[in-house]
């Protein structure tokens, strides 16, 4: 009889067949982990089977690992882990990979690295060293790094002498998005989450969905939420880089994957579709590119709209000239002045918030809208990860993925952890959640919608859903 681990082992040379005939197909090699990364080195994703291939090579890959390697160090070294994201965040702030893109593949001395950035080679020294056992890096000889594919990705697009003299425009340039999530996950996510454990055993906010008394509220020593500190003229910075870093999300999910789903372009000529905390108007903007017959309003707090319109002037003048994409201050508790709008669309909001405030915010859209109007919720849809059989979730709407792996995998998160990551995330920042499809479906028939249809990617949750919702 095949033994598991050999069964895993079989499991993912089936699936690599997949991979090579992809990269047949696109006349190149699979990705190396020594080079940095090049746009269209990865697997097309966007091909069903080759991203199914992709998602059971992970689930049995993982699997492989955790029964070979004893429990003590996987649940040791995954703990640990935390640590990992701390360093990322010193490899990203003393500009580590951008020094390295510019030294190319003979990679620099960590002595010459330091007189560059400014720090003690003996401690940066031990970061690196670190990071590249993680795959971050690579030491090429004693001492001696240089970027590989997956360090390259915290280049910010500048020079290291433009990041020296103008700090304040480091993540100016699209690329710089990934370097501002970094920052936030080594500052204010892993305070949060060192708090996770006093919050929730803490009688006076342990069942709170109040957001000013999440786990980062206590971390930081605030009765404000994560959105009112952002506005303290002490907090700028962090703020900036949070809008930013909203763009870094998206580069986990191509673009076309959150766009894909509703007919946009069935939309009227001058149809509305009002991008409500739209942050610094990303989405709308990329949205806005593809489909000119439409008009964006993108809606968030004050400071993140004017932050917006100046990069919307810079990324896509004709857009704010022509009144196309345009920026409003309003607060998402507050009634909706935009009425009867084609779309009202909540991206990465509802994900933010607890029930409570979560009905609000969709209560003020229903009061808004006609009955023509849509609602759009682009968020991910969290898949149980118990065995399909096991789940008879009575909600049946065109378009839900149910997860499948081939045997012996027992795990149905398919080793995809963003989803449920994301939803831990959430909670840390402001007692916010991911939900279920039959969550989502009672949080809006609750607030006058009906869950009309969804555009799923993925069975696992790994990037995110439109759901699209009508008034009842
Ligand atoms: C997770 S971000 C999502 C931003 C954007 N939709 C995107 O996907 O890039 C949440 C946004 O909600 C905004 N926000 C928080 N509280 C708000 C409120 N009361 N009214 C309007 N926007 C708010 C924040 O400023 C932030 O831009």
């Amino acid at each position: 009889m095949t033994s598991t681990i050999r069964a895993l082992a079989e499991v993912i040379l089936q699936n690599i067949d997949a991979l090579e005939a992809d990269c047949a197909r696109r006349g190149v090699e699979a990705p190396s982990m020594k080079e940095p990364f090049k746009p269209g080195s990865e697997f097309s994703l966007n091909d069903a089977d080759v991203q199914k291939a992709s998602t059971v090579i992970v689930a049995a890959a993982q699997q492989l690992i955790n029964t070979v390697q004893p429990p003590q160090v996987n649940l040791v070294m995954t703990a640990y882990s935390t640590t990992l994201a701390g360093a990322i965040r010193v490899a990203a702030e003393f500009h580590i990979a951008d020094i390295l893109s510019e030294a190319g593949p003979a990679g620099l001395h960590v002595k010459d690295i330091c007189s560059i950035c400014k720090a003690d080679p003996v401690k940066i020294g031990q970061v690196l060293r670190f990071l590249a056992s993680a795959w971050i890096f690579q030491e090429v000889k004693p001492d001696v790094y240089s970027n590989n594919r997956n360090s390259s990705i915290m280049v910010k697009g500048l020079s290291v002498k433009e990041l020296h003299e103008s700090p304040e425009t480091k993540y100016s340039k699209p690329e710089g998005s990934t370097a501002a999530l970094l920052g936030i996950i080594g500052d204010e996510t892993i305070k949060g989450a060192s708090y996770l454990y006093e919050t929730l055993s803490d009688p006076k906010t342990a069942f709170s969905g109040e957001a000013n008394e999440a786990p980062l509220c206590k971390a930081l020593n605030t009765d404000l939420s994560c959105w009112q500190l952002y506005e303290q003229p002490e907090q700028q910075e962090r703020q900036h880089r949070f809008g930013v870093a909203m763009q870094g999300i998206s580069r986990l999910e191509p673009i076309e994957v959150t766009t894909k789903g509703f007919d946009w372009s069935g939309l009227k000529k001058d149809a509305v579709v009002v991008d409500v905390g739209g942050g610094i108007g990303s989405f709308s903007l990329a949205l806005a590119k593809e489909h000119p017959q439409v008009k964006f309003v993108v809606q968030d707090r004050g400071p993140v709209v004017e932050d917006g319109l100046e990069r919307a002037k810079v990324f896509f003048p004709e857009g704010v000239d022509s009144g196309r994409l345009s920026f409003q201050e309003h607060n998402f508790f507050e009634s909706e002045p935009i009425k009867n709008a084609d779309v009202y669309m909540l991206k990465f909001i509802i994900h933010d918030w607890s029930n409570k405030y979560s009905h609000i915010i969709l209560k003020r859209l229903r009061e808004a809208a006609a009955p023509h109007s849509r609602l759009i919720i682009v968020d991910k849809i969290i898949p149980y990860i118990c065995p399909p059989s096991e789940v008879n979730e009575d909600v049946s709407v065109p378009g839900v993925w149910k997860p499948e792996l081939p045997e012996p995998i027992v795990n149905m998160s398919g080793g995809i952890i963003y989803p449920h990551l994301s939803s831990v995330v959430m909670m840390l920042w402001c007692n916010g959640q991911e939900r279920t499809i039959g969550d989502f479906n009672e949080l809006l028939a609750e607030a006058g919608w009906k869950l009309e249809q969804v555009h799923q990617h993925d069975a696992f949750g790994q990037n995110s859903s439109q759901i699209i919702a009508v008034p009842i």
